[in-house]
């Protein structure tokens, strides 16, 4: 893949784990973990450690009618280590849905067939991303999700840069991954507005754990801002929506453990009237085809950043959604989707 980079960290290849869950019937459903440590704080060896050794041994030989218990059991068997438990998860959802002969977003809900996606443009110097971008627009993709927050002095004039470029009909989304101080968020955000950037959003401007910085960032600028990295949980995004400390949520199965937990924060999120991304971490199509049909059947899922297997080289796994540049679109296939 071409290098990876954000405020947090840069990536010039990746190494996920696929999980094979076999029913007694003999169907085989497929999942995926990919380790980000700076993120979820799994490894490579930390997923294969909790997947083999403690969720495994809690739910080998269940019943996945009683999904519910299932999951239980598998939260019960170890804290955190949500992209281990995602794998699983998203695995079980695609046995599930083979079972009942239906694809995967219609068991969940089958709001709509296809999904328009953002694609990344790294951190750079302002002409590669300039260039960047413009070769993402050629591709067609209408959608940018800018990365910022490496080097906060540079930060107005990358995205100012990006849209001179692009011109006014594409959309542009930044994402600082935690990358300035609630201050700094202030003074760019409001930079980009009075340059009349018109962005989308900004995705986590402050640290993860600083909702009061988050809280400042969102009632001191006029621009929307998305909580990622700070809601992995359903009650983390019931604080975030307490606090108005966003205006948007991120919803990314490495975070939430899988499906069945990320259906609990979409419908909070509903509730109270804030719309949901559904994003994901360096995942390939195995579980970027489970978050798709999962953003499919969901009604408040209004954004979608699901760029991975845009960003490799080549696929792991036939099948699936079809990943068309910006466009993902759902098949009649029954579970997920993918060729055995
Ligand atoms: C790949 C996706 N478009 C993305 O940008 N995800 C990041 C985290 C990616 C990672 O470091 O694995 C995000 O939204 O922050
Ligand atoms: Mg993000």
């Amino acid at each position: 893949m071409v290098p990876f980079k954000t405020a947090l960290r840069t990536v010039r290849s990746i190494e996920n784990i696929a999980v094979y869950v076999h029913s007694e019937h003999g169907q085989i459903g497929i999942g995926e973990a990919a380790p980000t440590a700076v993120i979820t704080g799994e490894t490579l060896g930390s997923i294969k450690e909790a997947i083999k050794h403690y969720i495994k041994p809690a739910i080998v030989g269940m019943d996945l009618q009683e999904i519910a218990v299932v999951m239980e059991r598998m939260d019960n068997s170890i804290y955190q280590n949500t992209s281990a438990k995602a794998a699983v998860d998203m695995a079980l959802y695609d046995l599930l849905a083979q079972h009942h002969k239906t694809p995967l977003y219609k068991l969940l809900g089958g709001y709509r067939k296809a999904l328009t996606t953002d694609i990344t443009i790294s951190v750079n110097s302002v002409a590669d991303m300039i260039k960047d971008s413009l070769s993402a627009v050629e591709r067609g993709f209408q959608i940018l999700k800018v990365k910022v927050g490496k080097d906060p002095a540079t930060d107005v004039q990358r995205v100012t840069a990006i849209r001179d470029a692009v011109g006014k009909a594409i959309t542009l989304r930044v994402d600082a991954n935690q990358g300035w101080t609630p201050k700094e968020a202030v003074r760019i955000i409001r930079a980009l507005e009075d340059a009349n950037s018109n962005i989308e959003l900004v995705e986590q401007p402050v640290h993860y754990a600083d909702l009061t910085g988050m809280q400042y960032v969102t009632a001191n600028t006029l621009t929307n801002i998305l909580a990622d990295e700070s809601v992995f949980s359903a009650k983390d995004a019931l604080t975030i929506i307490e606090r108005r400390a966003a205006d948007f949520i991120n919803i990314k199965l490495m975070k939430t453990g899988g499906i069945f937990h990320a259906q609990k924060i979409c419908h909070i999120a509903e509730a109270h009237g804030i719309a949901c991304m559904m994003g994901c971490m360096l995942e390939t199509k195995i579980s970027v085809s489970a978050a798709a049909h999962f953003a499919a059947s969901q009604k408040n899922i209004t954004m979608i950043d699901l760029d991975g297997p845009s960003l490799c080289l080549k696929d792991p796994i036939a099948g699936g959604p079809i990943f068309n540049n910006d466009r993902i679109t759902m098949t009649d296939a029954n579970g997920i989707g993918f060729s055995r």
